[in-house]
């Protein structure tokens, strides 16, 4: 099986061109390939495929094989593929996800795509123990208790997938790893949950890291970058336009009054291979 290494931003995955491909199995096919030492290595598979409603389909599996419902640094990047392999040649064009269908504006240079500006859609506001699909619309900000020495006020954003947000004054404070597993695994959370991390340098940027639901700490996170801005209006911690600093990269947000999310960021392809398993 044929493959191609791409990333946004720091947030690699291998994706398969299905136009071309049959993979008949990608939940076993994500947790093998995504395996840093016995795979090629990446946060996970993403397939892209035909729509019969869009330009193309994105399906996106983590590395420990759960679907996700959407992937904003993922979905650039089939943006990407698409057009500079002449699959789409439409801008802007549309991809299909368990999210809804995404319409991405591509920037060009020399005929290839460097970056795209994405439509995130509305997110979706939510009690953190009611299940994230037509979750109620309501301004969460609640305290996370983990343990009887750690706890965290939490303001909860679907943007299709779950997240978690959590603004800090310091983020080298972190024990990521521990509080991550322990926030995405919290019973609250029934579908699990991605978990970011956020410090405030002022109401237009932040610096956030993230430990992502079926992947752990990955250098970027496009969903989770969305529902920062989101969260940081909500908390009347930052603006509606936003500059966040992923450890992979930047990004930048908008949350359009009363409407959709928009993130603006790079994609790359860095090689191609052959899947011999
Ligand atoms: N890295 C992706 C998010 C994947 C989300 C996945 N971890 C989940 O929701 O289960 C992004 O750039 O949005």
């Amino acid at each position: 099986m044929k493959f191609t290494k791409m990333h946004g931003i720091g947030n690699d995955y291998v994706y398969v061109n299905c136009f071309h491909e049959v993979v008949e199995d990608p939940v076993g096919l994500s947790k093998k390939i995504s395996d840093r030492h016995f795979g090629v290595g990446s946060d996970g598979l993403i397939l892209i495929l035909p729509s019969e409603i869009a330009d193309c389909k994105m399906r996106i599996f983590n590395a420990d094989g759960s679907e996700a419902q959407m992937c904003g640094n993922g979905i650039r990047c089939v943006a990407k593929y698409v057009y500079d392999h002449a699959l789409v040649r439409k801008n802007p064009l549309t991809v299909e996800t368990l999210a809804g269908i995404k319409t991405i504006e591509l920037y060009t240079k020399n005929e290839r795509v460097c970056s795209a500006r994405v439509n995130m859609g509305r997110p979706k506001l939510m009690r953190p123990e009611i299940p994230m699909v037509g979750a109620e619309t309501q301004v969460v900000d609640e305290m996370l208790v983990l343990n009887e020495n750690t706890s965290f006020r939490v303001t909860c954003v679907s943007m299709g997938n779950p997240h978690c947000v959590i603004f800090v004054d310091d983020l080298k404070q972190l024990h990521i790893e521990k509080d991550g597993k322990a926030i995405e695994h919290h019973r609250v959370f029934p579908e699990r949950t991605n978990v970011h991390f956020v410090k405030v340098h002022h109401p237009g940027e932040v610096t956030m890291v993230t430990w992502e639901r079926g992947s752990g700490i990955t250098l970027a996170c496009g969903t989770g970058a969305s529902a920062v801005c989101v969260a940081g209006v909500l908390n009347n911690l930052t603006e509606r336009k936003l500059l966040a600093h992923l450890p992979g990269g930047d990004l930048e947000l908008e949350w359009v009054e009363d409407e959709n999310v928009y993130m603006t960021g790079a994609a790359a392809e860095v090689f191609t291979g052959e899947w011999l398993l």
